[in-house]
């Protein structure tokens, strides 16, 4: 069905709204040349499974009829939560800065990741000193805040990236994501709720009280996709927002991670349900509810890695597929150039 624009009362979410009922469809020329090229590469058809899909999403949101990869980027983006004060973690709050210094050294497991398949990695900093209130006491954000910190996460395309991964860091996001994914499909706090960076005993209890007080918490204000992000959201989840909604605009490609980036995804597949369209999911993580979330929102993870790390590594692994699926699209013979028999 499709969306009548929103009107506009002057509030900063209305500029939201209005991006994403104007985002861009799928570019149905550059589609079909990347399809056509794919039955005339030298395999049987189908044969790359779903490399083949890949290399066509690419050409499809890129609305290029050859898609490239050459310059892929991993954008992370941190932020700090109050909720980690209440013991929903078994690390403390004080790690999520410790963590961007390691991105900074080359430290961390995303560093290696995207060395391997030569991506770029931007970090994003966003107020890590300045928690965002505890979701079962206040909102996370007030309205101009959440909207600043959406167009804020809009920047992870600049520079001219060809296909964009995103990752998150965040002690306590993992009660966050639950608490979103509570709010925007029901259910109950145990379906949503998982172990996190390994929480299990009292911690997983309090993140299953914890969401379950934030929900009661914000009742009937939850009934909408941007006011169940900015009062039981967060700064990172805000960012990946706009990010996700920058990127359809710009025509570029998206690779989601785990659980807590494509709690953000949701976000916007709650507004609009092709919101996502140009997304592909990069993994599937162990965090329980994960496999639940990409089943709501109809994304089929590329891989199934056992990880559950977050900070974009999974999609960073990702993109080593992607950048196989166009190399293979770009760089095979073709039955049209002769010398291989078609079938019969
Ligand atoms: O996204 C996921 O699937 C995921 C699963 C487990 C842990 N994480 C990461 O772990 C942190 C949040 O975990 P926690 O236990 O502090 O809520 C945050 O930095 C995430 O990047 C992320
Ligand atoms: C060490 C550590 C690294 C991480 N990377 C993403 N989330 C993380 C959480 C912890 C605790």
């Amino acid at each position: 069905m499709p969306m009548s624009a929103p009107t506009h009362t002057g509030l900063p979410f209305d500029d939201i709204r209005q991006l994403v009922s104007t985002m861009p469809g799928p570019d149905a020329a550059a589609r079909a040349m990347a399809e056509a090229r794919q039955s005339d590469l030298l395999k049987p058809p189908g044969a790359l499974g779903r490399l083949e899909e890949i290399a066509i999403h690419l050409a499809t949101w890129q609305a290029k009829g050859m898609p490239t990869a050459d310059r892929p980027m991993v954008a992370v983006f941190a932020a700090t939560h109050g909720i980690a004060e209440r013991g929903v973690s078994p690390y403390p709050g004080a790690v999520t800065k410790q963590m961007v210094a390691a991105f900074t050294d080359g430290k961390a497991a995303v560093n290696q990741i995207c060395a391997s398949f030569d991506a770029g990695l931007r970090v994003f900093d966003l107020a890590l000193d300045l928690p965002t209130p505890d979701i079962t006491q206040d909102a996370a954000l007030d309205e101009r805040a959440c909207a600043a910190t959406i167009a804020f996460g809009m920047q992870a395309i600049a520079g001219g990236a060809d296909v964009l991964a995103l990752g998150e860091m965040g002690i306590g996001n993992t009660t966050i994501a639950a608490a979103l994914c509570h709010a925007l499909y029901g259910g109950t706090p145990e379906e949503w709720v998982g172990a996190g960076t390994g929480a299990t005993g009292d911690i997983l209890d309090r993140k299953v009280a914890a969401v379950r007080e934030a929900i009661a918490f914000h009742g009937a204000a939850l009934s909408d996709p941007l006011e169940i992000l900015r009062r039981v959201g967060g700064r990172e989840v805000a960012a990946m927002v706009g990010a996700i909604l920058a990127a359809r605009i710009e025509r570029v490609p998206v690779v989601l991670d785990g659980y807590v980036v494509t709690a953000a995804a949701a976000v916007l597949h709650a507004m609009d349900p092709s919101a996502l369209d140009h997304c592909l999911a990069g993994h599937v993580s162990a965090e329980k509810a994960h496999a639940r979330l990409l089943e709501k929102l109809r994304l089929k993870p590329i891989l199934d890695l056992g990880m559950r790390l977050g900070e974009g590594s999974g999609a960073a692994l990702a993109l080593g597929v992607v950048k196989a699926a166009v190399a293979t699209h770009r760089g095979m013979g073709t039955f049209s150039d002769g010398g291989v028999s078609n079938k019969a």
